[in-house]
């Protein structure tokens, strides 16, 4: 509604448009008071009332499916999959703004998204593209440290340490340090996650150049550009269809609601009032874990190793199936299959497949993937074990970045965390707004929960 009404708002005037409509920072001052107001009141209201609570087998499982956690930002259905404030995936690449001639989603859109909870215009888009172009720029101690760093040295551990060195630029810390109010931390929060959102792409580029190509980024920020073009300028690629691939990929990974590792530890180390970059930073070392974003670098060098085991040639379900039976025989996980709360395939993986059957079917290594996703549901299923037999993001985005090129499989986390820093810091802003408390659940020892479950209070 708000939208469509600022949308009127344009002015015509000597041939350019000016726009009336609110910056992103007027619409969060905006919204901010109502929310805070409806909180405040459900914790006076309703403070009492359980909405979870935790087994022993939830304490030694990984605290799966406990509600325990606030997070504005998104929110994930096991069988629909993720919504970002209340939209599917194919409902942000309806709705959302595109780039000129493009179909897929601006980034900058989903930005929007997840901090107002509201649809922006095309103009809100522009404006933000343009202050992020403005906001980007690393500091000479930066670039020269990510120069620096051996080629051997895994570029997520270089994308969290570069995070951290940028951390010498936080407006927070110049805030909390000059004892600003708790109401306004979230003023700097933002200007922080702004910032390091705007400066990621470089780092990530710079990280790609130097440690594949032995060069520098060459491509000088154009405000005139969007937000993921110019990243694929910096690491040295122009292909619009590419430029179209990423907007979708870096839409997709930025959010999939509170309890994943780099949400959840980026939340977790943000609520001791540590800055943006240090909770991102955190973030990042989670998700470069194998179980979790890395996955997508462990998909494509399986999918690969099984590909020239094949013969590189098309088999049967039947080969195939044995190919895959032989590594999960030998105890190994099927990468890209199985999630701790989806139940059926991943929306992200449909929208990849969708955007492989449109742009490249006939890729060979398309096809493998396709093939996979025949078999391995129904071996996944009679192996027994993992909950989900269906394959999740991380199962396709390789085979997609593989076809345009970029085929260093050790830098696809990185690309997966220059999205996630979208989501984990708009949640961090309004862990602020909220002013959540430092997170501290209780823990217990396994002999205090052998003695509870012989106790009177366990059979309550
Ligand atoms: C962006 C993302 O993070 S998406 C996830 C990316 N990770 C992967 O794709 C790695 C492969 N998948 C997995 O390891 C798991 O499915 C996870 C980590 C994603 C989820 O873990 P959980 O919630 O513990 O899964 P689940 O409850 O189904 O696990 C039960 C058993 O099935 C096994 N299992 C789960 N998925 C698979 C798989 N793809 N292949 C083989 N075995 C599996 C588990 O290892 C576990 O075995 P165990 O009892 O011997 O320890
Ligand atoms: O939700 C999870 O646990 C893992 C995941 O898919 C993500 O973080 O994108």
């Amino acid at each position: 509604m708000f939208a469509r009404l600022a949308r009127t708002n344009y002015l015509k005037n000597s041939g350019r448009y000016f726009s009336t409509e609110p910056t992103l920072k007027e619409r969060l001052i905006q919204i901010i008071p109502a929310k805070q107001e409806q909180v405040k009141q459900l914790k006076t209201e309703h403070g009492d009332k359980i909405i979870g609570t935790c087994t022993v087998a939830q304490a030694y499982g990984g605290m799966r499916s406990v509600k325990s956690l606030v997070t504005e930002t998104s929110s994930l259905d096991p069988e629909e999959g993720i919504r970002f404030r209340g939209l599917t995936i194919p409902e942000c690449q309806e709705r959302l703004p595109k780039a000129p001639g493009g179909a897929e989603p601006l980034p900058e859109g989903i930005l929007w998204l997840l901090l107002t909870g509201e649809v922006p215009s095309e103009s809100q888009v522009k404006t933000l593209s343009k202050d992020l172009a403005k906001r980007a720029g690393l500091p000479k101690h930066v670039t020269s440290m990510i120069k620096a760093f051996p080629k051997e040295m895994h570029p997520m551990s270089q994308l969290a340490a570069a995070i951290l060195a940028l951390q010498s630029g936080s407006k927070f810390v110049e805030a909390y340090n000059s004892g600003v109010k708790k109401d306004k931390y979230w003023e700097s929060t933002l200007e922080d996650s702004l910032d390091v959102i705007a400066k990621l792409p470089e780092v990530a580029a710079l990280i790609y150049q130097n440690t594949y190509k032995n060069g520098d980024i060459t491509h000088k920020i154009d405000e005139n550009l969007d937000w993921s073009a110019n990243f694929t300028r910096m690491m040295g690629y122009s292909s619009k269809e590419f430029d179209e691939l990423m907007r979708l990929y870096l839409t997709i990974h930025t959010d999939h609601e509170g309890g994943n590792v780099s949400a959840h530890t980026t939340h977790l180390v943000g609520s001791a009032l540590s800055d943006s970059y240090l909770s991102l930073s955190a973030g990042m070392c989670g998700l470069a874990g194998p179980l979790h974003g890395l996955a997508n670098q462990e998909v494509l060098s399986w999918t690969m190793n099984l590909q020239e085991k094949l013969g590189n040639k098309q088999v049967s379900n039947e080969v195939l199936s044995d190919a895959i039976w032989e590594g999960l025989n030998a105890g190994r996980v099927v990468p890209g299959f199985g999630h701790a709360v989806l139940r059926k395939t991943d929306p992200r993986y449909t929208c990849q497949r969708e955007f492989a059957l449109k742009h490249l079917p006939n890729d060979p290594l398309f096809k493998l993937v396709s093939q996979i996703y025949d078999v391995v549901p129904d071996i996944l299923t009679k192996h027994g074990k993992t909950k989900n037999p269906f394959p999740n993001v991380d199962a396709h985005s390789g085979c997609l970045l593989q076809y345009y090129g970029l085929k260093e499989h050790n830098f696809y986390t990185v690309l997966f965390g220059v999205s996630r820093a979208i989501g984990v810091l708009s949640s961090l802003v309004w862990d602020r707004v909220l002013g959540h408390p430092i997170e501290r659940p209780k823990s217990v020892t396994t002999e205090w929960i052998s003695s509870f479950v012989n106790s009177d209070q366990s059979k309550k």
